[in-house]
C-alpha cells in the first residue's frame, strides 16, 4: 500500500513551535531546553488526546479481530508522557465493552517514558490500575527490550497485539541519531503484531533545533549528520517492510498538525 500524499508542504504546527507560541509563559517558566526529549509538562493543553483519537475507529480491535474473551489483549504505548493519551486511547477502543461491562475487562495497557515525573503523573491518574500500567522506561537502552519482553512473559506472550507509538520518533532520532531512528522502529516492529505509528516531519526536526539555537543551547547532537531526512512517514514505512517484515494496513489520514497516523501489521 502506497502512502497517501500530505495536505500541505510547509508552515504547518509542530509541538516545538506551538510550545515557543501558544504557551511562550508556560515554557519559559518552565524552560522548555529542559525538554530536550519531547517531554514537555503541558504537552496534552496544546496537543489534546482528541487530535489522534479522531482519526482512530473506536472498533479497531474488533476490526483487527482483537477480543479479549477468552485471552487477554495486550497493548503498548511508547513515550506515553503523562498518559492522557494512552488513557483516552485506552476508553476509545473500550468504549463498547466499558458501557455494557463497565469495566475493561481482559485488556491491558502497558505506557511507558523516559520520564519519571511524567510517569507519576501518569501512574496518579490512572482510572484503571487492574488494566492499565505505567513505568518509567527509556526505549533506547537495552535493558528496556529485557523489561518489555518479562512484561510479556507474564500473559504467556512474545508480542504486545497492538503498539502505539505517536509523537516519539524525532525525539529519538534527534537526540541518538540514525541507527536509532531505524532501531526504535526495528524494536517496536518484533515487540507488536500491529505498530500504530504517527512520525513526526522533517520541518518538525528545523523547529526543535531552531528552538534550542533561540535559546542559546548547542544543537541536538546528531541534527546536522543525520542522512535520514526528508519524508520521515516514507522512511518509516520502507524500513518497517523491507526490513521488519512489516506491512502497511491502514492510514488513517491527518491529524491537525499534519501527521499521518498509520497502521502496519506483521507480515
Ligand atoms: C512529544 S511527546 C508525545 C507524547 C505522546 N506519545 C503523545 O503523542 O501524546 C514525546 C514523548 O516521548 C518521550 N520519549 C522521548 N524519547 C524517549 C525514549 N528514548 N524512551 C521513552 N520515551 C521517550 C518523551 O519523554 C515525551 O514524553
Amino acid at each position: 500500500m502506497a502512502l497517501p500524499s500530505g495536505p500541505a508542504a510547509e508552515g504547518s504546527v509542530c509541538e516545538e513551535s506551538v510550545c515557543e507560541g501558544v504557551y511562550k509563559g508556560v515554557c519559559e517558566v518552565e524552560d522548555p531546553g529542559a525538554a530536550p526529549f519531547g517531554n514537555f509538562i503541558n504537552y496534552y493543553s496544546f496537543n489534546p488526546p482528541e487530535n489522534r483519537l479522531e482519526l482512530i475507529p473506536a472498533s479497531l480491535l474488533q476490526q483487527l479481530g482483537l477480543n479479549p474473551d477468552p485471552d487477554p489483549v495486550l497493548l503498548l504505548d511508547v513515550g506515553c508522557n503523562s498518559g492522557d493519551l494512552s488513557i483516552a486511547l485506552y476508553k476509545h477502543l473500550l468504549q463498547d465493552h466499558l458501557s455494557d461491562r463497565g469495566s475493561p475487562g481482559n485488556v491491558h495497557l502497558l505506557g511507558f517514558d523516559l520520564d519519571q515525573d511524567l510517569i507519576s503523573r501518569a501512574q496518579d491518574s490512572n482510572p484503571f490500575p487492574q488494566n492499565i500500567r505505567f513505568i518509567p522506561l527509556d526505549i533506547t537502552q537495552q535493558e528496556s527490550h529485557a523489561e518489555l519482553r518479562a512484561y510479556l512473559q507474564k500473559f504467556g506472550r512474545r508480542r504486545f497485539h497492538l503498539c502505539s507509538c505517536f509523537a516519539v520518533t524525532m525525539w529519538v532520532h534527534l537526540n541518538h541519531g540514525d541507527a536509532a531512528f531505524l532501531a526504535l522502529l526495528s524494536g517496536l516492529a518484533s515487540l507488536s503484531e500491529y505498530l500504530l505509528l504517527e512520525v513526526q516531519p522533517w520541518k518538525c526536526y528545523r523547529s526543535a533545533a531552531r528552538r534550542l539555537r533561540k535559546l542559546g543551547r548547542s544543537d541536538f547532537e546528531h541534527f546536522k549528520t543525520l542522512q535520514i531526512r526528508g519524508d520521515m512517514a516514507t522512511h518509516a514505512k520502507d524500513h518497517l517492510e523491507q526490513r521488519c517484515s512489516m506491512q502497511l494496513a491502514q492510514s488513517f489520514g491527518w491529524t491537525s498538525w499534519d501527521r499521518s497516523v498509520l497502521l502496519f501489521r506483521r507480515r
